[in-house]
Formats: C-alpha cells, sequence, structure tokens
C-alpha cells in the first residue's frame, strides 16, 4: 500500500519526450522537477530557421517527440505552426499535445491542431496584469505626448521650448473610453482605467458579460457602436480571421477625430496603412501600440510620426510574469502527463479531446 503511493507520487510511469522551443529564462527548476518526478526526457532544435528546423524533422532527429513546447520567439527557429509545417510535424514526430507559452497563440493554427488530432494550450490569465498596466502607459503616453517629450528632452530641446517643445495633451477625464474585447487583459485594463474618472466606459465582446463581470462597462452590441462613441479605443481583442484589420480605412472612418487608438494586442488587427494616412491628417490623434504588423520589421514611418507612442511587444516582459508564464507551460506538460490533456486548451479546441 504505502510503496504504491511512494511509486505514484514519483511518476505516472508514462514516458513522454519533449521537444522545447525558444528560450527558456526562469523555469529551470520548474523544468528539472518535471524531469525528476517523470520519465521525461527534453530535447531542443539547433535550427537558425525554418528550413532547417524541417530537416531536423525530417531527418527524424524528433521521430520520439511526444509534446512540443513554445515560445513567441521560436517563430525565428520554425517560422508559423501553420498546416505546412504542422503536417510535417505529424508525419515526423508522435506528437499529441502543443503548449504555447503566450495568451496569443496566433503563431500556430489552432484549428488545424485539432485536425490532427494535436492538442494546443496557452497561458491565459498569468499575463492579464503586466499587459494592462502596458496599456494604461501606453494610453497616458498617447494622450499626453510622454513619448514625444521625453525624445525631445533627451535632444536638448527643453533649453529652448516650453516642454521640449511637446504639444499640450489631454487628460482621461470626462472623456469615453471604448475597449474592444473584453477577456482578462480588457477586463484588467478596465479595472485600471475607473480611478482615471473616464465619463463612460464602453466594451464590445463576442458575448455580453454577466453583471458582475462588466462592473459597470457598458456593452456595445457591435464594434461600430463603440468606434462611433468612443474618445479612446483601447485593443485587447485574439487576432484571428475575423479581427484581422477590424480598425480599417472604413472603421476609423467612423471614429470621432482625434480619436485616440492603443492596441495591446496583435498588429495586424489594424491595417497600418490606413492608420498611418488617419495619424497624418490628425483623424486620429495619437496612437499607443506594443504590437506591429511584421515584427520586429516595424514600418519604420509609422513609428516615427510624433504621435505614435512605440513599444517593442513587451507586455509580459517582466520577470513575475514572464517566470509565472513558463512555470504555466511546465504544468502544461505535467497535466498531460497526469492527465491525458493539457490544462488550458484553447477556446477553438474545448471539447474535442
Ligand atoms: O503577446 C503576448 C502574449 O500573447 O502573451
Amino acid at each position: 500500500m504505502f510503496l504504491k503511493r511512494v511509486c505514484r507520487n514519483y511518476s505516472t510511469g508514462k514516458s513522454l519526450t519533449v521537444l522545447r522551443l525558444g528560450p527558456t529564462r526562469f523555469a529551470q527548476q520548474a523544468w528539472s522537477n518535471l524531469v525528476s518526478k517523470n520519465n521525461v526526457k527534453v530535447v531542443e532544435t539547433d535550427a537558425a530557421n525554418r528550413e532547417q528546423f524541417i530537416s531536423e524533422l525530417k531527418s527524424g532527429k524528433f521521430a520520439d517527440v511526444d509534446f512540443i513546447t513554445r515560445t513567441f520567439e521560436s517563430f525565428k527557429q520554425t517560422g508559423m505552426m501553420d498546416k505546412q509545417l504542422l503536417k510535417l510535424i505529424k508525419e515526423h514526430t508522435k506528437v499529441k499535445a502543443m503548449s504555447h507559452n503566450g495568451a496569443g497563440y496566433d503563431q500556430v493554427d489552432a484549428i488545424e491542431c485539432g485536425n490532427l488530432k494535436i492538442q494546443l494550450s496557452n497561458v491565459p490569465s498569468l499575463v492579464d496584469d503586466a499587459t494592462a498596466d502596458t496599456a494604461v502607459y501606453l494610453l497616458l503616453g498617447a494622450m499626453r505626448n510622454f513619448q514625444l517629450s521625453s525624445e525631445n528632452m533627451k535632444k536638448g530641446q527643453w533649453k529652448t521650448q516650453k516642454c521640449a517643445g511637446t504639444p499640450i495633451g489631454h487628460d482621461p477625464e470626462g472623456k469615453v473610453l471604448g475597449i474592444l474585447g473584453m477577456g482578462g487583459i480588457g477586463r484588467t485594463i478596465r479595472d485600471r482605467l475607473v480611478p482615471f474618472g473616464f465619463s463612460k466606459i464602453l466594451y464590445h465582446n463576442r458575448h455580453q458579460l454577466p453583471k458582475e463581470l462588466e462592473k459597470g462597462a457598458i456593452y456595445c452590441k457591435t464594434p461600430e457602436e463603440l468606434f462611433k462613441e468612443s474618445d479612446v479605443i483601447s485593443i485587447s481583442i485574439p487576432l484571428n480571421k475575423n479581427t484581422k484589420h477590424i480598425i480599417n480605412e472604413k472603421s476609423i472612418g467612423i471614429m470621432k477625430d482625434g480619436v485616440v487608438i492603443v492596441n495591446t494586442a496583435r498588429g495586424p488587427v489594424i491595417d497600418e496603412s490606413a492608420l498611418k494616412t488617419a495619424l497624418k491628417s490628425g483623424k486620429v490623434a495619437a496612437f499607443g501600440a506594443d504590437v506591429w504588423v511584421n515584427e520586429p520589421n516595424v514600418d519604420p514611418e509609422l513609428i516615427s510620426l510624433s504621435n505614435v507612442a512605440c513599444l517593442p511587444h513587451m507586455g509580459t516582459h517582466t520577470v513575475e510574469t514572464m517566470k509565472a508564464m513558463e512555470e504555466f507551460v511546465v504544468e502544461n506538460v505535467q497535466t498531460y502527463i497526469d492527465t491525458n490533456k493539457v490544462l488550458t486548451m484553447v477556446p477553438e479546441l474545448k471539447g474535442k479531446f
């Protein structure tokens, strides 16, 4: 009896080979624990690009791999986890599950994972606070021109011009805030922004939230309703085929003149070319973003505009959040070992395994 319990505590008996894509910065201990408690082998790629990764796959190097963990940065080594790559993975490995270290998993074709019977998990919730902090920073930066003022000051312009020549900004107080996407991140952005005194907080989401989650925010049935009424729009929706370019020439056209837009979701939800035109004309007064089309090769003209506050995709770039996210990926592997199911299956695949 006693022996049985000891065995169960230290191993399920299931052996698992994990292909770990992308760096581990904070979860070394969690990985060591996983390996020491279970019959787990961790392998890594030597590929510098997608072509090399495909060669590795075809060579049989990963033939024993059952589980893949990946980070956003591993895109450099594999490119998109699209239909082509997933099919090759299916052919040349035994992969049945993948755990993506991030809330947004647009680099992975979730539907194709489902078709190929590969479970896919992401890291929800843990990213909410750090990402919402980033949105608040960008919102204030855009409304008050803080980033420009800092650049102007560093150039020595304060000696000759008031506030280093920075245009006068606007207060959040009394304005209408629209939150596009009211998942965990959108709701955390709302919580952080309530004390700033917006006159109303509107939101649009696929579904209206229950009252206790709305916390006073007002539901707009359509994104258009939100676009028409908001002075400041903060975007926190996932990128998919329905949300790509949701901010485009037409939707910008129905927004208020002088609207401020903040994006902490994904770059391609915005048509950057239409946004650039609107930023130049003043239709969009200011834009603050952490995410861009074609990262890291961002449109240099867009980020050089004086009414753009920019960050290089660092919404979750804190020791605490990155550590929690990395450890959560390991928890997904452990849960798969224990139950045959990843811990946080992405919504597209819920109920399919
Ligand atoms: O961009 C960050 C994430 O998706 O977690």
